[in-house]
């Protein structure tokens, strides 16, 4: 039997709906959410997330600013402008879009951004919060998987979840949320000896790795969850993931495709995250 498709944007637009009526609510109470994405060069990939990401704060009724800087400003141009938008009131969320110029320490503007404006949950406090358990802003992606998993009320606690990749912006962090949902979790990644061997195990199987179509049915074992987070642009131009969507969705229970799968709801946690920092603001005045 074929999978079911997890459909991500037809969840995120379902989503950014009640989003809509929940920022109706609040402008009349006077909270506007304003989100800020810094963007420095002119990467086409990144060109095309922000502009996804604009189409969703317009549509909810977010206040977005696009501040666009050329691919030579220095770490420490940057750093100010962070410091500026950390003590402009009228901001509550800070993107600062990766991956960052060579010149430019990412972890150090990491670090520089409020952890109550890091709508990305990014920095080390936000990420200590979410591996102790406590209220936080979730990184976007883990928190848009998770969401995935729970619309489909797919059972997390007791099943084995094999991630494959470690990075610090989907990797580790969904492994952590899943790890918090109670399922076991194992990490591959580029040193993982046999990795076939790891994911046949996984009845929940995360592909992060930024390689086109390399999880095929091979990998996965029959009735697994498969999540495909990977977007990647082939030489015909179009988009595709990390995993043989055809051939994979023959032996796995859900898939999600690439396009419209994980990435519109990447873009709707990081609404759902603005939304939350303007309330956290407006309740601490
Ligand atoms: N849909 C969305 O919302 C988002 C999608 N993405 C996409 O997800 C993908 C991953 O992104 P990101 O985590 O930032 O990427 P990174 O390049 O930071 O991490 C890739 C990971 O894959 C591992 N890896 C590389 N080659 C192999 C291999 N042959 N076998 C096993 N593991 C391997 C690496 O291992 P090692 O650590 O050993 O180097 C690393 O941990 C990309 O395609 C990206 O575009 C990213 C963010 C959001
Ligand atoms: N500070 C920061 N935060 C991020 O969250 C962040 C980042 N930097 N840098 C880059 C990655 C990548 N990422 C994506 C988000 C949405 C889609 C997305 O919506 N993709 C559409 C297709 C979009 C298209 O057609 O180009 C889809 O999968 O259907 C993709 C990728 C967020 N990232």
């Amino acid at each position: 039997m074929a999978a079911e498709v997890i459909y991500g944007d037809q969840l995120a637009l379902s989503l950014r709906q009640e989003m809509k009526e929940e920022v109706t609510a609040l402008k009349e109470k006077g909270i506007v959410p304003k989100l800020v994405v810094v963007l420095i060069g002119d990467d086409p990939a990144s060109k095309s997330y922000v502009s996804g990401k604009q189409k969703a704060a317009d549509f909810i009724g977010i206040n977005s600013e696009l501040i666009t800087l050329v691919d030579t400003t220095s770490e420490q141009a940057l750093l100010d402008l962070i410091e500026q938008l950390n003590n402009d009131e009228s901001v509550n969320g800070i993107l600062v879009q990766l991956p960052l110029p060579d010149q430019i320490n990412e972890q150090a503007i990491i670090e520089a951004i409020s952890p109550e404006k890091d709508v990305d949950g990014f920095h080390p406090i936000s990420i200590g919060r979410m591996l102790t358990q406590q209220d936080t802003f979730l990184p976007c992606t883990p928190f848009g998987i998770l969401t995935m998993l729970q619309s489909k009320n797919i059972e997390i606690a007791g099943k084995h979840a094999v991630i494959v990749g470690r990075s610090n912006i989907v990797g580790k962090p969904v492994g952590q949320l899943l790890l918090n949902e109670h399922a076991t979790v194992s990490y591959c990644h580029s040193r993982t000896k046999d990795l076939k061997a790891m994911t046949k195990q996984a009845d929940i199987l995360i592909a992060a790795v930024g390689r086109e179509e390399m999880i095929d049915a091979s990998f996965i074992k029959p009735g697994a969850v498969v999540i495909d987070v990977g977007v990647n642009r082939t030489e015909a131009g179009t988009l595709t993931g990390d995993v043989d969507f055809e051939s994979a969705k023959a032996v796995a229970s859900y898939i999600t495709p690439v396009p419209k799968g994980v990435g519109p709801m990447t873009i709707t946690m990081l609404m759902k995250n603005t939304i939350k920092a303007a309330k956290n603001h407006h309740t601490k005045k």
